[in-house]
């Protein structure tokens, strides 16, 4: 990382003119910064990289940084399969079938066609699997195969013969292994990655404790890539210094070609801490203090963490169950470090044993769980059976409430034509009503926010189309609203590749706002 300085990069008089892009580089000269352009370019992002006791290496803005910028673009050190996976294509990581798949020719590796037998980065298993004397031979696709955990690690290990830069780049990042070892995940790897590579490959070319630093820092530092079914996963330099928060200041996204792209949905001051969330907003604080303590072996301090109410939201909260019929409270937990201790009432100060609440909290997911995700009239029935004992926010009804934006009416414009006028108010309300939350909760998580301003806008351009049919005079205001909101889906959605599902609903978002344009007679588009 280049270091703030005050003298120029290129011939080290003292300067004042700096990059106005990143701010951490001076220049004597525009000659001068010319001359430098091509070697600074990979570094110039509006990043610095700190170190504290918490964090460990973190990044910070290094000047403001307005909404809409991209504050880091990179390509990554490596990619490979998750370590979970049913077999995919060890060339383009596609996901395979019985149908789609063909074995490589040196070594029987699965690849969904020949081209990718000659794909660079199978070369490293295919070669170790050449010298180990037969073939792999796998015959079923549907669930996860125990020989793929090892893959993404072995590819990182063999970049200190391919690749000398990118693994001294790669062994700098966080592995936790004293920290890890011994723990279930660590256990595993080391049956399944450490182990069985040596046995596997028949090679003792790393030790278990090499083999296990960079199984750690696959884990610590990995990305799932969504650009496949099943994703996969690389790994990022600069990327991999950024801290988790469960309210990120930064977006993150992919391009066709697997690049990450990191950019900011807000005003971010300089000096602020830059941050991406490790875990899944949609969960509650248990879930995800849970699951960032086991992978990342953190505890989360976030604001949103550090109040049992996630930010007045009641995103976990439950009905009040005392015996006293009247309370209308909820109840949370009543000590922010310990969920299983008992809750109380934020009303009636009413003590419930946590028996109860988890009692709910279970049968809630698991119904959830079983639950057919698509169908209407049991996202409906979820949501009345479980209001009777969940806050209207939580978040498994949340989940449900945007299951339901997007089935009802499901098909396009002409499929919400035939909803009935209550469907269509129940949509609009809905997608109102999870907006207001997700951009409490999470304002950086701009595919569920954008998903749900397109849906907004879907219900209200129908509303508007019935209210013109009827020559009510509320459509234009309906129209205008609609417009709005396909315009924040277009703004939130705007980075997301092609390939994937919002990369499409960006693209329709953008046909549907210029036909609104028209419909409204307006001429004063928007940038896009
Ligand atoms: C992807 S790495 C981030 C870079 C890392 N700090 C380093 O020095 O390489 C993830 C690790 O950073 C630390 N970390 C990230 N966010 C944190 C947070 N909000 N609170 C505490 N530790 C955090 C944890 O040790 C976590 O396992």
């Amino acid at each position: 990382m280049e270091m703030s300085t005050q003298n120029c990069a290129v011939c080290s008089i003292e300067s004042k003119l700096k990059c106005s892009n990143c701010a951490n580089v001076f220049y004597c000269s525009v000659a001068h910064q010319k001359d430098n352009w091509k070697a600074h370019k990979k570094y110039c992002y509006p990043i610095q990289v700190r170190t504290n006791d918490l964090f460990g290496r973190y990044l910070v803005a290094s000047r403001d940084i307005k909404p809409g910028e991209i504050v880091l673009k990179e390509s990554p050190l490596i990619c490979g399969p998750s370590q979970i996976t049913p077999p995919v294509c060890v060339g383009c990581l596609q996901g395979l079938n019985n149908s789609l798949s063909v074995e490589c020719e040196r070594c029987g590796w699965p690849i969904c066609s020949k081209p990718c037998q000659k794909n660079i980065s199978h070369k490293n298993e295919c070669d170790l699997t050449v010298s180990r004397g037969s073939k792999v031979s796998l015959k079923q696709f549907f669930s996860p195969h125990p020989t793929y955990q090892c893959v993404t690690t072995l590819r990182c290990l063999m970049l200190k013969e391919t690749n000398v830069d990118t693994w001294n780049k790669l062994i700098q990042l966080e592995s936790h292994c004293d920290e890890r070892r011994g723990s279930v995940l660590w256990l595993n790897d080391r049956e399944g990655v450490a182990k069985f590579i040596q046995r596997f490959f028949k090679c003792n070319k790393w030790t278990e404790e090499e083999i296990l630093k960079v199984a750690g820092i696959v884990q610590i530092n990995g990305h799932e890539v969504p650009l496949t079914d099943p994703p996969y996963v690389s790994i990022y330099y600069f990327a991999s210094f950024l801290e988790h928060a469960c309210n990120a200041n930064l977006t993150k996204t992919f391009t066709n070609k697997g690049e990450i792209t990191l950019w900011t949905v807000g005003n971010i001051k300089k000096g602020e801490h830059l941050s991406i969330c490790y875990t899944d907003v949609l969960w509650g604080t248990a879930s995800r203090a849970h699951h960032l303590l086991q992978t990342k072996l953190f505890n989360c301090k976030c604001s949103r963490c550090e109040d049992v109410t996630e930010l007045g939201t009641n995103y976990s909260a439950i009905k009040c169950n005392s015996k006293d019929k009247q309370c209308d409270g909820f109840l949370f937990p009543e000590s922010l470090t310990k969920w299983e201790n008992s809750w109380r009432c934020n009303k009636c100060s009413h003590n419930a044993e946590y028996k109860y609440v988890a009692n709910i909290v279970e049968r809630a997911g698991k119904d959830l769980n079983a639950m057919e995700k698509g169908n209407e009239e049991h996202c409906m029935k979820y949501i009345n059976y479980y209001g009777q004992w969940l806050h209207p926010n939580h978040f498994y009804l949340s989940e449900v409430k945007i299951a339901l934006t997007q089935i009802i009416g499901a098909g396009g414009q002409t499929a919400l034509q035939s909803v009935s006028n209550e469907k269509l108010l129940l949509k609009i309300q809905l997608c109102q009503e999870l907006l207001k939350i997700y951009k409490v909760l999470a304002s950086a998580e701009t595919r569920h926010l954008g998903a749900l301003h397109f849906e907004l806008h879907a219900g209200l351009a129908e509303l508007g189309r019935r209210g013109a049919q009827q020559l009510n005079n509320s459509f234009r205001g309906a129209f205008e609203e609609s417009l709005f909101n396909a315009e924040e889906a277009i703004r939130l959605l705007d980075k997301e590749p092609g390939v994937l599902p919002e990369g499409k609903i960006c693209a329709q978002a953008k046909v549907n706002a210029e036909s609104l344009r028209v419909v409204l007679g307006s001429t004063n588009a928007i940038d896009l």
